[in-house]
């Protein structure tokens, strides 16, 4: 992630702007006043810069919940920042050259906002979790001109490797996006999805609510296929197969098929490495045999008027928040010159959203965006908002 490692931080007034990148506020820690982030915007994207004035070192980099979808962009804004404010850089990755051709001419990488608003329904859909070095990714689109394929990783360094292919192969049926499948699931329209492979996914032994199969996921991709569509999983690791055969074994009306070390028509980078190791693969494929409900989520994310104190607001931090099928914890607290800010983690338990609230004299709002328009976050907001009244 691109940063620069500084003598001191300086602060520049607000709002200010240098070589097209605006700086529009500062927001400060109200628990460490040596965490700060700084509200930028450049080329229609917001996102938030990082401040961190550590004993030995300060930074001044990348804020990973709203980095935004050319990291690029990020670049732009670290160099115009350290320029304007004149710090002394000690140290930094950060890209003074023009953004990367193939990057710069390709339009494959999408925002969730492109899905949430209008989803591309005019051919078949077959979608990729996890797609790492993209190898069958690539492969499948390269070879089925007539079906729009989506790769949705949260690997930036794999995405950018896989959109400079994209460009290379000059290939315009394929879509990429920075998410997390998990929760991108929820927004696919029923009966359209042609196959769902989820191929090598992380285990997550220790971590099970971090594994992208589960109940919920195998409901929304079941939902999202067409009757004979497929979500085809394929893992080295005999536990998470296990696990997995038990959680799709739950489901009624579904064909189960499962295969040992069954040969596909590409390998992957994980693959070929098992394979070397001698290791077994196991493939879970699941038929989908029946016609979905149409998809549809009632609800807005509106704040009603009218809110506790700012002082009040403020003790929200570090609580957690509980209710049928998902939760609001209050992660961090931030100041600003007109208000507060909340960082907070909300929804399912196993997709939640994590994401910056605004709050002023007069309005609420989310920063930079909404959050994806799913049963779980509606109803996580409607509790938000009575939380917020008192
Ligand atoms: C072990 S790698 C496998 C990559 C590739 N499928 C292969 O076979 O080589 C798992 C990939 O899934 C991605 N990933 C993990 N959780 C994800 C999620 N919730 N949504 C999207 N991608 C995810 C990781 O970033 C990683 O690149």
């Amino acid at each position: 992630m691109p940063h620069l490692h500084i003598e001191k931080f300086n602060e520049i007034s607000f709002p200010s702007e240098h070589n097209g990148v605006s700086f529009n506020f500062i927001a400060t820690n109200v628990n460490n006043d040596k965490e700060k982030l700084i509200a930028v915007s450049f080329e229609e994207e917001d996102f938030f810069l990082l401040v961190k004035e550590e004993e030995n070192r300060n930074l001044l980099k990348t804020d990973k919940l709203t980095r935004p979808a050319s990291i690029h962009n990020v670049h732009r804004a670290l160099s115009a920042y350290a320029n304007l404010a004149e710090l002394n850089v000690l140290a930094s990755n950060v890209l003074s050259g023009q953004k990367n051709i193939h990057l710069e001419e390709v339009t494959a990488l999408k925002k969730i906002e492109y899905f949430a608003n209008d989803f591309p329904t005019g051919r078949e859909v077959r979608i990729e979790v996890g797609f790492g070095s993209g190898r069958h990714l690539l492969h499948q689109a390269a070879n089925n001109k007539d079906i729009l394929f989506i790769g949705i990783e949260i690997h930036r360094p794999s995405i950018e490797q896989v959109l400079k292919q994209v460009s290379i192969q000059n290939l315009d049926n394929l879509l990429v996006l920075d998410y997390d499948a998990r929760l991108f699931m929820e927004l696919v329209p029923s009966n359209l999805v042609g196959k769902v492979y989820v191929h090598f996914p992380v285990p997550w032994d220790k971590k099970p609510h971090r594994r992208v199969i589960s109940t919920s996921f195998i409901e929304e991709c079941r939902r999202a296929l067409k009757v004979d569509g497929q979500l085809e999983l394929r893992t080295d690791s005999e536990n998470y197969y296990a696990y997995s055969y038990e959680t799709f074994i739950a489901f009624n009306k579904t064909v189960l098929h499962i295969n040992k070390n069954k040969d596909i028509a590409i390998v992957s980078k994980y693959e070929d490495r098992w394979r070397k190791m001698e290791k077994n693969i196991y493939d879970v494929t699941m038929i989908n045999e029946e016609d979905s409900e149409a998809l549809y989520i009632e609800g807005n994310f509106e704040f009603s008027k009218g809110k506790s104190s700012f002082e009040e607001i403020l003790k929200l931090h570090k609580t957690t928040n509980r209710f049928e099928g998902g939760f609001i914890h209050f992660e961090r607290a931030f100041k600003m010159d007109d208000g507060i800010m909340l960082r907070l983690s909300m929804g399912s338990y196993d997709r939640p959203e994590h994401l910056y609230l605004i709050i002023k004299e007069n309005s609420v709002s989310y920063y930079p965006e909404l959050p994806l328009k799913s049963k779980s976050n509606l109803e996580a907001h409607k509790i938000l908002d009575g939380i917020l009244n008192g």
